[in-house]
């Protein structure tokens, strides 16, 4: 029985890493007995220039004999403008809701070759290692919201941050049982001094953990956790937090590891898994070959492990990737003083030769 892959491209670097991700997996079934068919569709701003909407119905109808999702990026400065339904991130944010991935794990993870690209100290860089669980369904994201004007024609507009205690427990479930699997210590990240969404997290927390007697748990409010991440990135190993505390987090954590363009993803739920780099389209540099395509390539090691069931694979793309690294290669995001730069493409290249 062969695995059905939707691959979903999208807008700016999204095609270019992408490509290398694809290359990589195809790479890494060579041998194995597992089988996979792809299929390519569109999303985000390329979809809205075809069809008028971010998430058309043939993208749609190709997830229903879908195992897993492989995307790129969408957005960028063409799609900017219009009503937020039809911009190429409301496509996303329904492909998301669609799937049902209400966990987005986000692994940061620092290889010690590129400790000069991170911004903190040495000694305080090479000891990042920690795995953000973002609640993806929910939150400001998808709550009530409106645009409107009042009688006296003044402007305003609202999103509501809404969370059932459902919402809560089950992404809950994934970070403490994740948390398992790794050091044993759950950081609850929220507001709870100001938002009572944050508060039923927080009891929802409390609730939950007793089942995990043997997780240690902290509850951290997100500013100073935001400050911490920087000041004592060692002292984390799961966090959990709602949607939009997430999204900002784990890119203050990609830069601890040199670049946003390291990260992967998995949004895992009740059905097939989506697996995408945790950055954006890069406008500023799309269409340059030199995006950096290791956060997408180290999303298919994720997407091995948790949708195609084949561990040993993903792994060896896991130090494929390290090896590339350790033996010099650096796209530009990357690259410091005396570094050769690589594009793209030879950056793929450097992460095939060492599988
Ligand atoms: N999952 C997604 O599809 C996703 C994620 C984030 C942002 N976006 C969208 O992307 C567009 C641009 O957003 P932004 O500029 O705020 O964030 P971005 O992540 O696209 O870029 C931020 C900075 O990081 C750099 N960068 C990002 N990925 C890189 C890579 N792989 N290699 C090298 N450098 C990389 C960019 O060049 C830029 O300087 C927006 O439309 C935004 O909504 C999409
Ligand atoms: C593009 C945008 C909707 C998306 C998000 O906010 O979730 C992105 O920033 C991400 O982190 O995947
Ligand atoms: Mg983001």
């Amino acid at each position: 029985m062969a695995y059905h892959i939707v691959v979903l491209p999208g807008d700016g670097i999204g095609p270019d890493v992408t490509r290398a991700a694809v290359q990589v997996l195809e790479h890494a079934l060579k041998g194995q007995s597992v089988e996979i068919v792809m299929s390519e569709h569109l999303i985000g701003g390329k979809a809205l220039d075809t069809y008028g909407v971010p998430l058309p119905d043939v993208t749609l109808e190709a997830l229903h004999k879908a195992d897993a999702v492989l995307l790129g990026a969408v957005g960028g400065p063409k799609w900017d403008v219009g009503p937020g339904h039809l911009r190429p991130e409301a496509g996303l944010l329904a492909l998301r809701k669609t799937l049902g991935v209400y966990a987005n794990m986000r692994p940061v993870k620092a290889f010690s070759e590129l400790l000069d690209a991170s911004p903190l100290r040495r000694e305080i860089a090479q000891r990042v290692d920690l795995l953000i669980v973002r609640e993806l369904t929910g939150g400001a994201y998808f709550g009530k919201r409106e645009r409107g004007s009042d009688a006296h024609g003044m402007q305003f507009a609202y999103d509501t941050m809404f969370y059932s205690e459902n919402e809560i427990r089950r992404v809950l479930i994934t970070a403490f049982d994740a948390a398992r699997l790794r050091r044993k210590k759950l950081t609850s990240v929220d507001k709870a001094n100001v938002l009572d969404s944050s508060r039923l997290w927080r009891e929802i927390v409390q609730d939950v953990s007793s089942h995990y007697p043997d997780v240690e748990v902290e509850h951290q409010l997100v500013d100073s956790c935001a400050m911490n991440l920087v000041t004592h990135p060692q002292s984390f190993d799961v966090l959990v937090t709602e949607n939009l505390f997430g999204d900002i987090l784990s890119d203050e954590a990609a830069v601890l590891t040199g670049s946003i363009g390291m990260l992967p993803s998995a949004s895992l739920g009740q059905g097939i898994g989506l697996y995408e780099p945790i950055h954006g389209s890069a406008p500023d540099i799309a269409g340059k070959g030199i995006a950096n395509p290791l956060g997408a390539i180290l999303s298919v090691a994720l997407l091995l492990r948790y949708s195609l069931h084949v561990d040993d694979a993903a792994t060896r793309v896991e130090q494929a990737v390290a090896k590339a690294i350790a033996h010099g290669a650096r796209t530009k995001d990357l690259a410091r003083g005396q570094d050769d730069v690589v594009t793209t493409d030879q950056m793929t290249e450097r992460v095939l030769a060492h599988y």
